[in-house]
């Protein structure tokens, strides 16, 4: 593409002399010959010191925040490189989000990923056709492309809203992670409509937020780069989200003051399969039957259905959106022959366990089985914490392994173990993961409720630095031939 034609994006008609970018670099390991090369500010290094690595390799134009040495080749000083990327790589992929896609920001700490295959699932149901770009990666059509975080670098969103563009694709949800919209991965993208579901204590420290308030105002920059923002009444930051906000606001929740209200939760339940139903008010009036369990699917769904309000979908595609949705590796049913039910789920630290055990338990299960592992060289105190957590809401704890990485197995199961004898929680111990699930297939109950926790929609066990397929999916499929085959 021209130079000149990229730089239009960032209101720069003169001072360089015209070459054509063959593409736009933000890692100056990944430099090719002639392509436009983006100074970013990290975390753990700064993109300016390899400036001169960058021309050397054949970069043509430097994007950076303070002078650099490029030998040969052009530099254009901006006050920010990061919003400078996002805008260039969208003029570099022909701005999919403004000619050809309408785009749905998701944001909040919990329930992004649920609410974004909801919405998906209505428009899909409405016979439009939709990409999501979030934690499990890109969906176009059955097609999942892993992403390396949630909300990817600015160059990577342009290249899969085009990607979906060309598939055909009317609309793309994507979660807008809090770091995302701080780092600005999604600036210039004009947002149909914003989604918050909710806030709460997360990504404080480290490479992430200082502190709440940053965490709070990086959220809430999305309701200043949307049309419309779809938001949870019943938040008690829903005030912080909105502060600054310039779009129209419709407001959702179990609290009589929202536009789009839900009321009467009920739960649905038979083998197999554990869902919610509500009855939606306000501004529709129908019984919204949500396909999987729990009271914070119901705010999902809330949101979903005003979300796709906003957007003029009509209330059959709602019901049988909600009623159909299927999120990878949350509360995820697996088929299973016999009278109970089994459950994946990506629960892999002390708050998500005990949010999805408690919610298990208001089903009223025979038993409640907790099958998890935890992951090596991570903090020992998750593991304790996850151990007693288990102990305290399940009948039986069954632990195995996770991503033990480069720790031994047993060594994690004796830290969860330190959790577990603080309560009187019964457990066993099977280190082997395809062989502890054996074991929960084979001991399986009627009207028990089993939920394989923390692998979600991962398809691999890292062990030793080494990613082994492990999809619980096949996994299970494979032990159930097996029991049948014995069976015969
Ligand atoms: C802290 C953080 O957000 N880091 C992200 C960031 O990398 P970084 O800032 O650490 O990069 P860096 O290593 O300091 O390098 C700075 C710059 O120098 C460049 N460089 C570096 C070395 C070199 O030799 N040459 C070179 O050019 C790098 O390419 C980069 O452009 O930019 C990368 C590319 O976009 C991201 O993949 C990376 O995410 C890391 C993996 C990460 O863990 N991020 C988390 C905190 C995150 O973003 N999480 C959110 C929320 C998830 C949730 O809601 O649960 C997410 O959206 O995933
Ligand atoms: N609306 C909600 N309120 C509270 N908890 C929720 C809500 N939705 C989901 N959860 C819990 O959070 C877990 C993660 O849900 P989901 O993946 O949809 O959220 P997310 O915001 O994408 O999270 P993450 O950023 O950690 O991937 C679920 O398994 C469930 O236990």
């Amino acid at each position: 593409m021209k130079l000149s034609k990229l730089l239009s994006s960032l209101g720069i008609s003169s001072g360089f002399q015209e070459v054509e970018v063959s593409d736009i670099v933000y890692d100056s390991r990944k430099v090719k010959p002639d392509c436009l090369f983006v100074c970013l500010r990290g975390s753990a290094s700064d993109g300016h010191r390899y400036a001169a690595d960058a021309a050397r390799a054949g970069a043509c134009v430097i994007v950076a925040e303070e002078p650099v040495e490029a030998p040969g080749a052009q530099v254009l000083l901006t006050g920010d490189t990061k919003t400078a990327l996002a805008l260039l790589s969208a003029a570099f992929f022909g701005n999919p989000a403004e000619r050809e896609l309408k785009v749905i920001g998701i944001t909040g700490t919990k329930g992004k990923t649920t609410t974004a295959y909801m919405v998906h699932s209505i428009l899909e149901s409405a016979g439009h056709k939709a990409g999501v770009m979030g934690t499990i990666g890109v969906l176009i059509g059955d097609e999942v492309t892993a992403l390396e975080n949630t909300t990817p670098a600015s160059y990577e969103v342009q290249k899969h809203l085009r990607r979906m563009a060309d598939a055909g694709c009317e609309y793309c949800v994507m979660e807008a992670s809090s770091i995302g919209l701080k780092d600005q991965r999604v600036a210039g993208i004009p947002f149909e409509v914003g989604v918050f579901t909710n806030f709460s204590e997360d990504h404080i420290g480290g490479v992430e937020h200082r502190d709440m308030q940053e965490y709070l105002e990086s959220k809430a920059k999305l309701f200043s780069m949307c049309k419309t923002g779809v938001v949870n009444l019943d938040d008690d930051n829903v005030e912080g989200i909105l502060k600054g906000h310039t779009c129209k606001v419709k407001t959702y929740g179990f609290g009589q003051a929202a536009q789009l209200r839900g009321a009467d939760c009920r739960h649905l339940t038979r083998p197999g399969f554990l869902g919610i139903a509500f009855e939606v008010a306000g501004e529709l009036a129908f019984t919204a039957e949500v396909g999987i369990p729990g009271r914070f699917n119901a705010y999902n769904a809330l949101a979903a259905i005003a979300c796709c309000h906003v957007l003029g979908i009509p209330v059959e595609a709602m019901k049988q959106g909600v009623s159909r949705v299927k999120v990878k590796g949350r509360v995820e049913p697996v088929p299973v022959p016999g009278n109970y039910t089994l459950l994946l789920d990506y629960a892999h630290n002390a708050v998500s366990m005990e949010n999805l055990l408690v919610t298990l338990r208001e089903y009223e299960p025979k038993r409640l089985i907790c099958m998890f592992g935890a992951g090596g060289n991570r903090p020992k105190v998750r593991r304790y914490e996850m151990g007693e957590m288990s102990g305290r809401l399940a009948d039986l704890s069954v632990l195995t392994a996770d991503n033990s990485r480069f720790e031994n197995v047993l060594d994690i199961i004796e830290d969860i173990k330190t959790g577990i004898h603080k309560t009187a929680g019964k457990y066993v111990e099977i280190p082997d993961r395809r062989e502890a699930i054996r074991w929960c297939l084979e001991h399986a109950q009627d009207g028990d409720i089993i939920v394989l926790a923390g692998k979600g929609h991962e398809d691999y066990q890292e062990i030793e630095g080494v990613k082994r397929p492990f999809d619980e999916r096949v996994v299970i499929r494979e032990i159930l031939r097996e029991m049948k085959e014995k069976q015969a």
